[in-house]
């Protein structure tokens, strides 16, 4: 059996999850947009941009050219940016093995459409929901590039195509388990970041863990009545794509989302924090779509709703603050 695996994107996630599936067993390709950035995979074995100090096992290599990429792959990754998904897939689809299984790694909500990525997924290639998964839980790319233990969620309509991946993706320091609930994987991966851009304002604005801890709390409960509202399992928002991913991206200095928020909360406009890095970080613009999701789902969110006009620069993250706390009582179960 193949055990060909194609990562399309050499970001930090594209290439931390390399050495998972390196270490799985796999023969991973990755394929990079800048060619300089898969000449230092294959020369020096080693991201120089992106995950620098990291060897990178002798079962990976990279190459700009997607078609080669791609050949024999019977397991395709999808690592890039969620807003560029789209474009970038449109391009790739005709070399994608017609049985081949599409991951996606991403978290994030496409602007204007509102489709997750597993729907991004299905329009562009015409796949089946057993032919497209997600792998989502607290997975900081850092730690697992150092193979620092940690689990995380493998899911698919398809349970036995999550099987299939779950034994692909098991290593010594990452464990896999299986979900068949796409939907709560995919919002509680793409909300947590909202809610880390929130948490990381409180942060920059010198407020301790009351705080931090308050709006973790809540962000929960605003992800998992969107989730719910659109069909999610609640136990999937409790697990390792909710609530474990929520607290790893909100209490680590490495997540990209808390950072930016933290930068915000000091005073620095949204251009001046895009400007101030090369890595993305998402909730930056799926505040915006989950925000729009909600309000077209009858869902309160007011965290996605204040976020988004912080980022908007339509409001300050202290100002975000104090609405939170200003807002009507209610019953917390509501
Ligand atoms: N880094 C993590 O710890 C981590 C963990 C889990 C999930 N994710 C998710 O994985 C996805 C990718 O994140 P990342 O951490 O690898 O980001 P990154 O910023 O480290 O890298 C993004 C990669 O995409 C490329 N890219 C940027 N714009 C592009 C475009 N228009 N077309 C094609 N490629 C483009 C960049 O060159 C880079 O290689 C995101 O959705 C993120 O939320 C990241
Ligand atoms: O660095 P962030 O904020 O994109 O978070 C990274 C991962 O999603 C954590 O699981």
């Amino acid at each position: 059996m193949s055990k060909k695996v194609a990562i399309l994107g050499a970001g930090s996630w594209g290439t931390a999850f390399s050495i998972v599936l390196a270490d799985g067993g796999n023969d991973v390709t990755i394929w990079g947009r800048r060619e300089e950035v898969c000449a230092a995979i294959n020369d020096q074995h080693e991201n120089v941009d992106y995950l620098p100090g990291i060897e990178l096992p002798p079962a990976v290599s990279a190459t700009h050219d997607h078609e080669k990429a791609l050949a024999g792959a019977d397991v395709v990754v999808l690592a890039v940016p969620s807003q560029s998904l789209r474009e970038n897939l449109t391009e790739w689809a005709p070399y994608v093995g017609k049985d081949a299984v599409m991951v996606s790694l991403m978290k994030g909500v496409e602007l204007g459409t509102l489709d997750r990525m597993s729907e991004v997924i299905a329009e562009v290639t015409g796949a089946g929901p057993e032919r497209i998964a997600v792998i989502s839980g607290p997975n900081l790319a850092k730690e697992i590039a150092r193979r620092e233990p940690a689990a995380s969620v493998v899911a698919c309509a398809d349970v036995d195509v999550a099987q299939m991946l779950q034994r692909r993706v098991h290593s010594p320091a990452f464990r896999p388990y299986t979900s068949v609930d796409v939907l709560g994987c995919e919002l509680g991966g793409a909300y947590k970041n909202v809610v880390a851009l929130s948490v990381g304002m409180a942060v920059g604005l010198g407020f301790g863990d009351n705080t931090t801890a308050s709006v973790i709390t809540r962000g929960l409960a605003e992800t998992a009545r969107l989730a719910m509202k659109l069909g999610a399992n609640p136990l999937t928002l409790m697990g390792l794509a909710g609530l474990g991913d929520l607290v790893a991206t909100c209490s680590s200095p490495l997540s990209r989302n808390r950072t930016f928020g933290e930068k915000l909360g000091k005073g620095m406009t949204t251009d001046e924090v895009v400007a101030s890095t090369r890595q993305v970080a998402e909730g930056a613009k799926s505040c915006s779509s989950l925000l729009a999701l909600a309000t077209q789902s009858g869902v309160d969110a007011p965290i996605a709703h204040h976020v988004d006009a912080v980022v908007a620069g339509t409001m300050t993250a202290k100002d975000m603050m104090d609405a939170f706390i200003a807002r009507d009582t209610k019953a917390e179960t509501d």
